[in-house]
Formats: structure tokens, sequence, C-alpha cells
């Protein structure tokens, strides 16, 4: 699985353009995986969302990962499901979840990376790895450091999330991600396709240089 780009669509960041619109956009980009993360919306408004979101990664290739809801990840035909660490445990997850089902996992250190390993997880997140205005409550980054030890203790692909951009993606890359997720880099910006792309161009940039 490729994991380079990772955009979560947010309405709220998306300058009135619907998932829809963001996640068409951003695959236009080159983005590599979409999550549709969304708290506000009735569980039948999410799966409708889910399932045109799914529409537009079946024809193009990309991943299409639900946040937090895997019933509606599951109903929808979506590759995958989200998970923090309040959310649904990894675990039991699995236990539903059909073989190949991708279930990524939010981790806030070593240990917790270690857990959501040894539980099944298909990918780890670091979340935040820098401070972030995206989501209210995400606590302080864990910095360059944490994703660099995280790195060097599990060998699922690691993604960092939280503060970044096209400033900082190469610096991220060093340090051990595999990719890198976001929203407001990407989500945020006047031509969400023209972001997406120059992001994905600065990860692979960086991938060549520090591989
Ligand atoms: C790729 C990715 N990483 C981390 C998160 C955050 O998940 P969580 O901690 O459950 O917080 P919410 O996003 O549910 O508010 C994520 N969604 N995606
Ligand atoms: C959903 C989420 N989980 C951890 S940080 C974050 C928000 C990331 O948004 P941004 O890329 O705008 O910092
Ligand atoms: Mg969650």
């Amino acid at each position: 699985m490729v994991y380079d780009l990772y955009v979560i669509t947010d309405e709220k960041i998306g300058n009135g353009r619907s998932h829809t619109e963001l996640a068409r956009q951003a695959v236009a980009g080159g983005a590599d995986v979409i999550q549709l993360r969304d708290k506000n919306l009735s569980g039948r408004d999410l799966l409708d969302t889910a399932v045109a979101i799914r529409d537009i990664t079946q024809d193009t290739g990309a991943l299409f990962i639900v946040n937090d809801r895997l019933d509606v990840a599951l109903a929808a035909g979506a590759d995958g499901v989200h998970l923090g660490e309040s959310d649904l445990p990894i675990r039991y997850a699995r236990r539903l979840a059909p073989p190949g089902f991708i279930i990524g996992a939010s981790v806030s250190s070593v240990a917790t990376a270690v857990r959501a390993w040894e539980e099944g997880a298909d990918y780890v997140a670091l979340s935040p790895t820098f401070a972030t205005g995206s989501k209210d409550d995400a606590g302080p980054g864990h910095g360059l450091s944490t994703l660099a030890a995280v790195r060097a203790a599990v060998p699922l692909p690691l993604i960092a999330i939280g503060g970044i951009n096209a400033g900082n993606v190469a610096e991220v890359i060093a340090a051990g991600a595999d990719g890198v997720a976001v929203i407001s880099a990407v989500v945020g910006e006047d031509d969400v396709t023209a972001a997406a792309r120059d992001l994905r161009d600065r990860i692979a940039t960086a991938k060549a240089r520090v591989r």
C-alpha cells in the first residue's frame, strides 16, 4: 500500500467545498489516500458521503479510509477505517473486519505504537506530530524525535499527522515517515489539486534523498 500523501476531508476547513468535491480535487492532485472525517454528520449522511467518495477513489486507485466508524466503513465498501486511542480498540475492530481490510491507528508514543502493531494495525499515525489548529483536542506535537523512535520500533507504515505542510514535509520524511496525512495544507488551500500535487512532489523528492 502507498500512503505517501494522505488527505483528510474536512468541510469546516474546506472553504465551502463538500467532502466529495475535496476528495475529487485531492485525488486529481495525486493523493494516495482519502480519509472521510466528520464528527457532525448523522450515520446515514456519513454513509451516503462515504459511498460517494468510495466511487471517486475506486475510479483512480486511491485508498479510501473512514474515520472512527467501522460500521460505516464496512457498509460503504471502504478500504479501511482509522481508529484513535479513544475509539474502538484495534483488536476488536480486527475481529469484525474482513481479510485485507485496513485498520489504521493513531499513536502518541513508542509504547502505544508497539501496542497498535501487536493488536493488528496496518499502519500507525503519530498524532499529532506537530501542533495543529485543525483538531481542537490534539494536544502538543510529539516532534521528530518521537517520530524517529517509532520508526525504529515498529515495522508498519508510519504516517505523520498534525501541522505538516510544504515547508516541513521533507524533514518529516527524513525522520522516517513513510507518508504524511494533512488537512489544512491541502483542503484549506484555494487550489486543492495544485496543493496536493506540490506536496506529493515534495514527498517524492524527499524520499529520493533519504532512501
Ligand atoms: C491518519 C490519521 N491519524 C490520526 C487521526 C486522529 O484520530 P483520533 O485520535 O481518533 O482523532 P479524530 O480524528 O477521530 O478526532 C486521524 N483521524 N487520521
Ligand atoms: C485529524 C488530526 N489528528 C491529529 S492532528 C489532526 C489534524 C491535522 O490537520 P492539519 O494537517 O491541518 O494540521
Ligand atoms: Mg477517532
